[in-house]
């Protein structure tokens, strides 16, 4: 039975995801680590009578080497949240550090783990791990992923209130593809199931669509300084790291979104570089979860024209994201010696 480990794990979203994940039976080992805090989670955690034996750990010393012996999967929400007034972006100078740093970590002592990385920008982020992952020659695209699961779970949620039913929330599947920031999150609102009304006017998908986009904000408006989504982000890192653990339990079929190196399936992404039009690196679409992780990435299917125009719309962005995320390790890699 595989052992989870939570980086970040004292924080607004690693205390509820700690929580979720050892409520659940289908880990036995749960090691969490967190530069503050750590073992008042962990005595408060360890009182829940389910299987999972929980272990925490702090800095200094090896507390994070120890934390991540053995692990099967590592879920990252450590970094900094937004404040009003910032994006996901302004992030970077803080938790492009924080996460090259767990990179190195996960590199040298799990590096056949499954990462899920919550932390963001993930559109960065996502490219300082591999990054690094692949400077200590460990990159397996199939196993590094950036949970978008929320940008679904909002879908769901929302399409479900249009529908005049919030209650059909669970049975609601909304395809959420692109990236984890604004106009990078792209919902496929026509293939939501059930669909949504034949006569739904324009208005009313871009205001569905805006509502997805940008559903980040409506909460840390709300929070008015004290954060963004924990809760709910809890609830969506846990469903997703439930799809992986199942999946590598040997469960088969299961598909969920997910923000991946394109060169994760067996064809680079080709299917979806088509579709779209022009390479690009990474991008989040659905993926078929299998024992080593990404089995297949699936197309992104039949678009409307509003949808291509979403699409297109993103990319720069998207692009640039990336671009940021990877040149963060690349250009500070010590020159190679030149063969002489
Ligand atoms: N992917 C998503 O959909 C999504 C959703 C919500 C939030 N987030 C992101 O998740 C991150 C965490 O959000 P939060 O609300 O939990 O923030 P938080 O400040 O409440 O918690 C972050 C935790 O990370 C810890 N931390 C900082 N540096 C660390 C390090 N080097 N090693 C280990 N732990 C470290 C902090 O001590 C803190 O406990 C933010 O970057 C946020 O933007 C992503
Ligand atoms: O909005 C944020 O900054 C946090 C997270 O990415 C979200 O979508 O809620």
């Amino acid at each position: 039975m595989p052992k989870a480990v939570v980086l970040g794990a004292a924080g607004g979203i690693g205390q509820p995801l700690s929580l979720l994940l050892k409520a659940s039976h289908l880990i036995t080992e749960l090691s969490l680590f967190d530069i503050v805090n750590t073992p008042g989670v962990v005595a408060d955690l360890s009182h829940i009578a389910t299987p999972a034996q929980v272990t925490g750990y702090l800095p200094p010393n090896d507390g994070l080497v120890n934390a991540l012996k053995g692990a099967d999967v590592v879920v990252i929400p450590a970094g900094v949240p937004r404040k009003p007034g910032m994006t996901r972006d302004d992030l970077f100078r803080i938790n492009a550090g924080i996460v090259r740093d767990l990179a190195k970590a996960i590199a040298t002592t799990s590096p056949k783990a499954f990462v899920l990385v919550i932390s963001n920008p993930v559109n960065s982020t996502v490219p300082i791990f591999a990054e690094v992952f692949r400077e200590h020659g460990v990159f397996d695209a199939r196993r590094l992923f950036g949970v978008t699961t929320l940008d679904v779970v909002r879908a769901q949620t929302f399409v479900a209130e249009v529908q005049g039913d919030g209650r059909n929330a669970p049975n609601v599947t909304v395809p959420v593809v692109g990236g984890h920031s604004g106009v990078t999150i792209v919902p496929l609102l026509s293939q939501s199931q059930p669909p949504l009304a034949a006569n739904t006017s324009e208005e009313k998908l871009k205001e569905l669509t805006h509502r997805i986009q940008f559903g980040g904000d409506e909460v840390v408006k709300a929070k008015d300084g004290a954060g963004s989504a924990t809760l709910s982000m809890a609830y969506a890192g846990a469903e997703f790291a439930f799809k992986v653990l199942r999946a590598l339990g040997g469960e088969k079929g299961i598909i969920s979104p997910s923000y991946v190196h394109l060169s994760a399936d067996a064809n680079g992404g080709g299917v979806i570089h088509k579709e779209l039009g022009r390479p690009v690196e990474y991008f989040s679409a659905p993926v078929e979860l299998g024992p080593n992780g990404v089995e297949r990435i699936l197309p992104l299917g039949k678009v409307t024209a509003y949808e291509k125009a979403l699409l297109e719309a993103a990319l720069p962005e998207l692009e640039g994201n990336i671009t940021k995320g990877s040149e963060f390790i690349t250009a500070a890699a010590p020159a190679k010696p030149a063969n002489l």
